[in-house]
């Protein structure tokens, strides 16, 4: 009772298949129609050259009944002229369409790579809280390469095949239907082999491809992360768990290429099977005086022909196949929803005083469990609100809500009085500043890298930052000062350097306001005070968030907000809470007093 259910449930696993195909297809089709003149033409040559490729044995079997049968010289050279045309013509027509084609795949490629990258920064930050990041970037480099060689080649060899295909099928017929029969008995075998094959092959490709994205992201992990594997000892276990997706990528790599690599052994084997089937009949035919021995050299010719076109179509399937895989995972991205558009009428503004107001906000990243709950608070522009609070309390959720990389729920958030939903994202953020735990710093200049904060600041604004950041003692020790190119996260300079590299960037960008993650690795006490002094100026006059771990900061914040399990639980100034001895007077005790006593 199983069997047939099962059967169902494959046949519909097909169909869904062929129809995911035709769809990626159409996609595919949306970014190759621009190019659609240069389509016409290359699929012109195409027809050109199929049709060359066949008349070449037409034309040597007609010559063999005519001249070497009857031992006649007359016109012989003319037709081996006329051959030679042919296939210097055959072979020019091949290299026009190559050429064209690759510049149309190299174009559709750029355009398809291009709206993937600016895609990707549409995304809500939610799609790369889940994503890893190599995972990601396979996408964008092995899978467009591979859509790209699909391109480049397989798109003709497809087009040719199928065309040479029909016409020799349809010169055989003219000539010997007999023959033709005989030659086509193959087919079917073909066929039920092809099905057969392809059938296991396109899982496989597809199970390659997931499994490479997957290694291409444990990779990435553990280089960027390779200073905390050392730190805890655990290249062992990182070399196990490679071992362990290398494996799962080398067994799917093994079976969709032994499953591929079946059909060229097919086709082979069916090839010789033709031949011996077209001579063998042919030889008798011929002896009964039905057909002639230019017929039979035409037929094996094309036999040739016939099957080796589908014998490419059989492996250009199969890239066609690993390319669509790749292309679907592309889109998939593409259909990926954007980070919610501005409201319409969303408002830009162009000054703020730097009011925040959180009105009975919830939320939650997964839509089960709330993190924040029921938040509200009000800051008056220039005040500086700490926020602490045991680990895992929100205290940066409630600073991603009002930076806008999420939404609320319910609830609302004010800036200046206007709700924050009704502001466009990019006018919000241009107030807004951070300084966060780990600077991120691009590869570039250090000059490039300040200028991040605002990128129209002239060379000596981006130089009084630094001065007042502090950071520009040491800026001017380097060997190439402000010009200093700076490795991808800038690893040839200290935390602490980098860290007066964001208070700079921030300056630069003079923000409203600004939001603070105070690092807390340790900093020798010289770079200390140098990032303490640089926040002071930085944070002077502006609305500021901070999410405090130095005692200095808490005591000298206008305001604490309390956060436990994502509640304001309390909130006052230093002395005012530890008189209520409440939460934070425990907190205060267990971790501050530590810090005071140093
Ligand atoms: N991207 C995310 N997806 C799902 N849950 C998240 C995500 N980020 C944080 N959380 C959860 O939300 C809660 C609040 O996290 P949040 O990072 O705001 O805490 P925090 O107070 O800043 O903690 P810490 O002091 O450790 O940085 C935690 O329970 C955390 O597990």
């Amino acid at each position: 009772m199983l069997r047939p259910r099962h059967r169902t449930m494959a046949a519909a696993g097909q169909k869904q298949q062929a129809k995911d195909n035709i769809g990626t297809l159409k996609r595919l089709w949306s970014f190759l129609s621009p190019q659609k003149g240069w389509l016409i033409a290359v699929v012109v040559m195409v027809i050109v050259s199929s049709c060359l490729s066949l008349l070449g044995p037409y034309i040597v079997g007609r010559a063999i009944d005519t001249y070497i049968v009857t031992k006649q010289t007359d016109g012989f050279f003319l037709v081996l002229a006329l051959l030679l045309f042919i296939y210097v013509a055959l072979s020019a027509s091949t290299f026009l369409q190559n050429y064209w084609m690759i510049r149309i795949a190299q174009k559709t490629i750029y355009a398809i790579r291009k709206q993937l990258f600016r895609h990707f920064h549409e995304l809500p930050i939610s799609f790369f809280d889940k994503r890893r990041q190599g995972e990601l970037m396979s996408r964008i480099t092995n899978d467009i390469d591979n859509m790209s060689q699909t391109f480049n080649s397989t798109v003709i060899q497809v087009i040719s095949s199928t065309l040479t295909l029909v016409g020799a099928i349809c010169v055989m017929l003219w000539l010997s239907p007999l023959l033709t029969f005989v030659t086509l008995l193959v087919v079917p075998m073909m066929y039920i082999g092809m099905r057969w094959i392809t059938n296991r092959t396109q899982k496989r490709f597809r199970e390659q491809q997931r499994c490479l994205g997957e290694m291409n992201g444990f990779i990435e992990e553990v280089i960027s992360g390779q200073k905390v594997v050392k730190m805890f000892s655990q290249e062992r276990r990182m070399i196990d768990g490679f071992l362990q997706k290398n494996e799962q990528l080398k067994q799917a790599g093994f079976w969709a290429q032994t499953y591929s690599g079946f059909i060229p052994k097919l086709m082979n084997f069916l090839n010789n099977a033709s031949f011996g089937l077209i001579a063998g009949v042919g030889g008798i035919l011929a002896l009964k005086g039905m057909i002639s021995i230019g017929v039979i050299v035409v037929f094996v010719e094309y036999a040739r022909q016939f099957t080796r076109p589908l014998n490419d179509l059989a492996n250009q399937w199969n890239t066609l196949l690993s390319a669509l895989a790749g292309a679907e995972r592309v889109f998939e991205i593409l259909d990926m929803e954007k980070e919610e558009r501005d409201e319409t009428g969303a408002i830009s503004l162009n000054h703020i005083q730097g009011k925040v107001e959180f009105d009975h906000v919830v939320f939650s990243y997964d839509k089960k469990r709330d993190v924040i709950r029921d938040v509200s608070f009000s800051v008056s522009p220039g005040e500086t609100v700490a926020l602490v609070g045991p680990t895992g309390a929100g205290k940066t959720t409630i600073l991603q809500l009002l930076a806008r990389f999420y939404d609320p729920d319910r609830g609302h958030i004010f800036i200046d009085g206007h709700d924050s939903r009704t502001i466009k994202r990019v006018s919000l953020r241009a107030h807004m500043a951070f300084v966060l735990q780990d600077t991120f710093l691009f590869e570039g200049t250090i000059r490039d890298n300040i200028r991040y904060g605002r990128l129209d600041a002239s060379d000596e604004a981006v130089e009084q930052a630094a001065k007042w950041a502090n950071a520009h003692s040491f800026i001017t020790k380097l060997p190439n000062g402000y010009d200093t190119v700076l490795k991808q996260d800038g690893s040839g300079i200290s935390q602490g350097q980098k860290q007066l590299l964001a208070i700079a960037r921030a300056m630069v960008a003079n923000p409203s306001i600004l939001i603070l993650d105070e690092a807390t690795s340790n900093i020798d006490t010289m770079t200390e005070m140098k990032i303490q002094e640089a926040l002071e100026r930085l944070m002077k006059g502006r609305t500021c968030f901070v999410i405090a771990h130095r005692l200095n900061t808490v005591q000298n914040a206008d305001r604490i907000l309390v956060l436990n399990e994502g509640k304001i639980i309390e909130q006052g100034t230093h002395e005012s809470l530890l008189k209520a001895k409440g939460f934070y007077y425990d907190l205060y005790s267990r971790h501050f007093q530590k810090e005071e006593a140093l």
